[in-house]
């Protein structure tokens, strides 16, 4: 038995960071990734990028697919502007209990929630069941397979509008090639990819604004 990893990562971010900082809890889970374990978040490399996009977009409502341990959720609910609200979605039951945890340290509560169950279940659910009309930014992190049979659930449920900017990580490694085909053949979509040259791996996030 023991600690699994997200377990120990808690754990290290309740004893390195400063509750109600989220700054503090995106740092602890930073080091602790560089120092003890790599963990797949999307990290501080590739998190400047994430933070760019964000004050480009100034999300009222942001859908997260992929909530992990919640490192991007935190990262981000921090940039929102007043009134903003994160909707993350995590299908694993045990990473989405440490998730609520570190929003917890971070003092976030009130600007995320997380939507537990598998993605292609809850889209067809959001309006409805979470009342919301639709989103101004989707952040795709969850497994490569999913991105496009998602981003069309998306587009089918009417949750993504005229100017949606959708941001996907990993679109090289481990890489989403069906996705990455689809937004920038589609006429319907206008695509930026930024590429990073991280150590560990190449990899770039991909932004596809909807046209509508
Ligand atoms: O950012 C990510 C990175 C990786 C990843 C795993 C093993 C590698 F050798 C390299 C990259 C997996 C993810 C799975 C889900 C969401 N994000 C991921
Ligand atoms: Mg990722």
């Amino acid at each position: 038995s023991g600690m699994s990893k997200e377990e120990r990562i808690l754990d290290w971010v309740k004893q390195h960071a400063v509750v109600g900082d989220p700054q503090s809890v995106v740092d602890a889970m930073d080091v602790y990734s560089r120092q003890k374990e790599w963990s797949m978040h999307v990290g501080d490399i590739k998190g400047v990028i994430v933070d760019k996009v964000m004050e480009e977009v100034k999300p009222q409502i942001l859908l997260e697919l992929g909530t992990y341990c919640g490192y991007s959720a935190v990262r981000m609910a921090h940039l929102l502007p007043p009134g903003g609200h994160l909707f993350t979605i995590e299908f694993n039951e045990s990473f989405a209990t440490i998730a609520q945890q570190v929003i917890e340290v971070a003092g976030l509560r009130d600007k995320i929630s997380i939507l537990k169950g598998p993605s292609q279940e809850i889209i067809p659910q959001l309006k409805k069941k979470y009342e919301i009309n639709s989103v101004d930014m989707v952040f795709l992190d969850h497994w490569k397979s999913r991105y496009l049979p998602d981003t069309k659930l998306l587009e089918e449920n009417g949750i993504i509008r005229k100017g949606t900017v959708l941001l996907a990580d990993n679109v090289i490694c481990p890489g989403a090639p069906d996705f990455l085909e689809y937004v920038r053949n589609s006429k319907r979509y206008e695509c930026t990819t930024y590429p990073v040259e991280n150590i560990r791996v190449n990899d770039a996030l991909e932004k596809a604004v909807f046209l509508g």
